[in-house]
């Protein structure tokens, strides 16, 4: 077998870390309290989808959302990671789409439940190709934009991020490991809405990548 490459994250099988209510205009569209600390959740490695293959609505939803975010690769093992030297762990960057089941959450929400149905099902994380460190020298500088059907639903720049990236890394390490080939979804900017059966998503970072998307059902289990 050949050495594996983090250019191949997805691949890895480790965890993806999602941070929530991170832009200010989000957290006001959904109706929530800006955050004083970072909002945290996990996706499993089997919610990786890249372009190719179809986004597929849970069949258990009916208000499937979009949300663009940056996604940081980590390329270097931590804990604890001290704010100053957090960006020596990162590796690149991804495109990453955060497939959230809002109806799911808005229950989940109400009955004080955590959010692995509204986040966490298989296809929830469509991801672009691997982004060179290179190509981004500066994460609180990073034009996002999604559209639907050709129309834009979410424009946003990370400079209105509430805690930036080496923050995130520094803040998270404190709680979990970090490992070689982890993804960390940074949060949304405003804009977010549903998508539907044969809709076709389209989302970029101005100047860097692009990805496409279509959105399927997914059949329901029959026992
Ligand atoms: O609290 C809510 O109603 C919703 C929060 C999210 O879905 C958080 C995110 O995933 C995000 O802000 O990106
Ligand atoms: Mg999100």
């Amino acid at each position: 077998m050949g050495t594996r490459s983090v250019t191949r994250f997805w691949e890895w099988g480790r965890k993806i870390i999602c941070v929530g209510r991170n832009f200010a205009e989000h957290a006001k569209e959904l109706k929530n309290e800006l955050p004083t600390e970072p909002v945290l959740f996990l996706k499993p490695p089997t919610a990786y989808v890249k372009e190719g293959s179809e986004i597929l609505v849970p069949h258990y939803s009916s208000d499937l959302h979009h949300e663009v975010e940056l996604g940081v690769v980590l390329g270097k093992a931590g804990r604890e990671i001290p704010l100053s030297s957090a960006m020596e762990h990162v590796a690149g960057y991804a495109l990453c789409l955060d497939m959230t089941a809002r109806d799911v959450q808005d229950k989940c929400k109400a009955k004080g439940l955590p959010w692995t149905l509204a986040k966490a099902f298989d296809t929830s994380c469509p991801v672009s190709d691997f982004i060179p460190k290179e190509r981004i020298p500066d994460p609180a500088r990073v034009e996002l934009w999604l559209k639907v059907n050709g129309v834009t639903r979410q424009r946003g720049s990370t400079a209105h991020m509430i805690f930036s990236v080496p923050y995130l890394i520094s803040y998270i390490s404190g709680v979990m490991a970090l490992e070689e080939g982890d993804l960390i979804l940074t949060g949304t900017p405003k804009g977010v809405g549903a998508v539907h059966e044969h809709d076709e998503i389209q989302a970029g970072i101005d100047d860097v990548i692009s990805m496409t998307f279509k959105v399927s059902r997914r059949a329901s289990i029959t026992q």
